[in-house]
């Protein structure tokens, strides 16, 4: 831990509970954690048509702009506000709003990509993977990306099975070995109970 700032990751497969435990978390402590979420940090795509953009690999990490991601992490952890991309998943690419974010001592980075890449995963404190099995994490995904990102059931059938499904595996499974903690599912109340005694006796060191 430096600066007195810990850096929290949470990884793991889509639709395994990341931005569920990630956001427990978060509003377990409102006043003390940032989060920035991997996902805003999907490369600007202005000078790609939308039909190009529809045909990317998004589970490539090639996709996203990490060394942003990873300023920004420097910055938090110097005490720096910074102002975060915002992704739009329906278009495929950033929205042209971003979100301030203050320095806290904690910060949780959250994403399927976090611990792949090994300067983003080395900034991490405590990295943690959310384990789900793969059917229960493709149910989720069609449910939520019907719902929430604009797709239809054809689209998110034929991404899983060309890109998200071997991506996983040889990127973001891969990972779990890495991380401190594996969790299974991001609902689950007694991990959050572990990870959030951890963070209120950081908060109470200081
Ligand atoms: N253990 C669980 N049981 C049932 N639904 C869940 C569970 N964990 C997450 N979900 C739901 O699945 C969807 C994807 O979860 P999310 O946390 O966004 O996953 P991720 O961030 O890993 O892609 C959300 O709608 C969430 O409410
Ligand atoms: N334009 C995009 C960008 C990303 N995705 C998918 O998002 C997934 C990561 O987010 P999770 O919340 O599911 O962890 C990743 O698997 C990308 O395929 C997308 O569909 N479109």
């Amino acid at each position: 831990m430096s600066n007195n700032v810990m850096i929290i990751g949470i990884a793991g497969g889509t639709g395994s509970g990341k931005s569920t435990f990630t956001n427990r978390l978060r509003d377990a402590f409102p006043d003390d954690v940032a989060v920035l979420y991997h996902d805003n940090y999907y490369k600007c795509q202005d000078d790609v048509p939308f039909e190009e953009r529809k045909k990317v690999n998004y589970d490539h990490p090639d996709s996203l702009e990490t060394d942003l991601m990873i300023q920004h992490l420097e910055a938090l952890k110097n005490g720096i506000a910074v102002d975060c991309p915002v992704y739009d998943y329906s278009m495929h690419n950033r929205s042209d709003k971003t979100i301030h974010i203050e320095p806290k001592k904690i910060i949780l980075a959250e994403g399927i990509l976090l611990l792949e890449d090994p300067r983003l995963r080395n900034m991490m404190d405590i990295k943690i993977y959310v384990e789900a099995d793969a059917d229960e994490r493709i149910l989720r995904r069609i449910v939520r990306d019907v719902k929430e990102r604009g797709r239809d059931l054809d689209n998110i059938v034929e991404q899983y099975l060309t890109t998200v499904k071997p991506m996983h595996y040889l990127y973001v499974e891969p990972t779990r070995a890495l991380a401190d903690v594996v969790i299974n599912s991001g609902m689950n109340d007694v991990a959050f109970d572990v990870v959030r005694s951890k963070i209120q006796l950081i908060l109470e060191e200081e």
